[in-house]
C-alpha cells in the first residue's frame, strides 16, 4: 500500500531547560552540590554545570511527509547533535515510507557504528526515531500507545525525583528520589550527611513512601555498599546508577551484595539492545532506566524492554516526559514511571520538558489517565514561540 514518504528532516536547538532539563538558569535543586564522577575535582564539585552537565542543549528533530503531515521530537543533543542529523542521519530518511522506521533505524545504526554506538550520536538517532513515531501518528491520526500494542492499564502511577520526597508523596507521587550529594572524596562526614538527609526524608514522608538515592555515577563499590547498608535502615527501595555505566562487573558485584530489600538500579547512561542485554545477562540490576531519547529512540527501547522481560526485569524509563509515557501504559513490566520535579524548589507540578512543549500532560494525584494521552502520536505540540535555531541547514 503506498505510504506518504518523508520530504523534509530538519534539526534545530534549545538552549534554556525543556528536553535537556539539567540546562536550567539560577538556583535550582537539580544543581545544588549533587555528587557526580567529577566530585573527585572541588573546583567542579558544587555545581554540575561547572564542569559542562548543560553543555549540549536540546535537540529539536522536524520531520515532514509527502500528505503534508508534521512530526517532531526533542532530546538532549544540541549542535553537535543538529549536524549528525542533517549530515549524516537525513540521507536514510529522506523520500522513505513513514512506515520505514526499522530500516531506517537499522541504516542510521549501523551507518554511524565507526562512530557512534552509545552517547550523543544514539541521542541523535533517538530524536529521529521518535520524530518518526511522531510523524507515523500524525498520518495515522493515532497516538502512539496505540500503535505499539495498546495500553494495559488504565492509568500510570508516577515517583517524583526532586529535593523533596515529602512534599511529593503530599502530591500523591509514589515517593521520591533524592539525588546524592556527597561522594566518596567527602569520605565519612559525606556520608553521614547523606544518611542524616536520607534519616530526615523518611521522618518527612512517612514510613509507607518509597524513597529512593539517585547517585549519577559517582561511587565506587564500596561507597555504594556502605551507603545502602546505612540507609536500609532508612528503608531505601532502591540505590540507582551508583557506578559508572560501563562498570558491568562492579554493578554484577553489588547487586549480589546489597541488603535485603534494596533494589538496584541502573541505565539512563546506556544505550541499544545490546547495552542493556549486557545489563540484564550480567545480573547488574533489577531495574532497567533506559531514557528513550538517548537508548535509541522508541524503536530500540521496544526491544530492550523484550530482553528485559524475558529476563524478569523492570523497565521504568528515566524521565522524558510523553516520549517514556506512551511505552510505559503499554508494557507489563513497566507499572510506574519517573516524573522529574522542574519547579526550582521541587515543591509544585511543572511539565517536565518546560518550555518547549505545549499540552505537555502532567500527574494529577501523581497518576496520569491513559486518555489524557489519546491525541495523534506524542500529542504535544512545539511551543512556536520558542527561539528556535537551525545551525546545519543543507
Ligand atoms: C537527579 C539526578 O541527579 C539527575 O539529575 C536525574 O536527571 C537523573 O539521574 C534521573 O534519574 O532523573
Ligand atoms: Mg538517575
Amino acid at each position: 500500500m503506498a505510504q506518504p514518504t518523508v520530504t523534509d528532516i530538519r534539526a534545530y536547538v534549545l538552549r534554556g531547560g525543556g528536553a535537556d532539563y539539567h540546562d536550567q538558569q539560577g538556583t535550582h535543586w537539580i544543581d545544588d552540590h549533587i555528587a557526580t564522577p567529577m566530585s573527585r575535582y572541588p573546583e567542579y564539585r558544587e555545581s554540575r554545570r561547572s564542569f559542562g552537565l548543560n553543555v549540549l542543549g536540546t535537540l529539536v528533530v522536524v520531520v515532514e511527509a509527502s500528505d503534508g503531515s508534521t512530526g517532531f521530537a526533542v532530546t538532549t543533543g544540541g549542535e553537535p547533535a543538529a549536524w549528525i542529523v542533517e549530515r549524516h542521519l537525513s540521507r536514510f530518511v529522506l523520500g522513505a515510507p513513514v512506515t520505514a522506521l526499522e530500516r531506517i533505524w537499522d541504516q542510521m545504526y549501523s551507518a554511524t557504528l565507526f562512530y557512534g554506538r552509545k552517547g550523543l550520536v544514539l541521542n541523535a538517532i533517538s530524536g529521529v526515531d521518535l520524530a518518526l513515531w511522531d510523524l507515523l501518528g500524525a498520518v495515522r491520526q493515532e497516538p502512539v500507545h496505540e500503535m505499539i500494542g495498546g495500553a494495559v492499564r488504565d492509568e500510570q502511577r508516577f515517583y517524583a525525583t526532586g529535593a523533596r520526597p515529602d512534599l511529593a508523596v503530599r502530591m500523591g507521587f509514589l515517593g521520591g528520589k533524592l539525588p546524592l550529594h556527597h561522594g566518596p572524596a567527602e569520605g565519612a562526614e559525606g556520608l553521614a550527611a547523606n544518611l542524616a538527609l536520607l534519616a530526615d526524608m523518611r521522618a518527612a514522608a512517612g514510613p509507607d513512601a518509597w524513597l529512593a538515592y539517585d547517585c549519577w555515577m559517582s561511587l565506587d563499590t564500596d561507597y555504594a555498599l556502605r551507603l545502602a547498608r546505612g540507609a536500609a535502615e532508612h528503608g531505601l527501595r532502591w540505590i540507582e546508577e551508583p557506578l559508572p555505566p560501563d562498570d558491568y562487573w562492579g554493578y554484577q558485584k553489588l547487586r549480589k551484595a546489597l541488603p535485603p530489600g534494596t533494589l538496584l538500579t541502573t541505565g539512563e547512561h546506556e544505550a541499544t539492545r545490546w547495552g542493556f542485554r549486557m545489563l540484564a545477562e550480567m545480573g547488574c540490576a533489577d531495574i532497567l532506566q533506559p531514557d528513550v531519547g538517548w537508548c535509541g529512540g522508541l524503536s530500540e527501547l521496544l526491544r530492550i524492554t523484550a530482553i528485559a522481560d524475558a529476563h524478569g526485569l523492570l523497565v521504568v524509563p528515566h524521565g522524558s516526559s510523553v516520549y517514556s509515557y506512551h511505552f510505559a501504559v503499554t508494557r507489563h513490566n513497566s507499572p510506574f514511571s519517573e516524573f522529574l520535579m522542574m519547579a526550582p524548589a521541587a515543591d509544585e507540578v511543572v511539565p517536565m520538558f518546560h518550555p518547549q512543549l505545549l499540552d505537555e500532560p502532567v500527574p494529577t494525584d501523581g497518576r496520569l489517565s491513559v486518555s489524557t494521552l489519546d491525541k495523534p502520536g506524542f500529542g504535544v505540540r512545539l511551543d512556536p514561540g520558542l527561539p528556535l535555531h537551525r545551525p546545519y541547514p543543507r
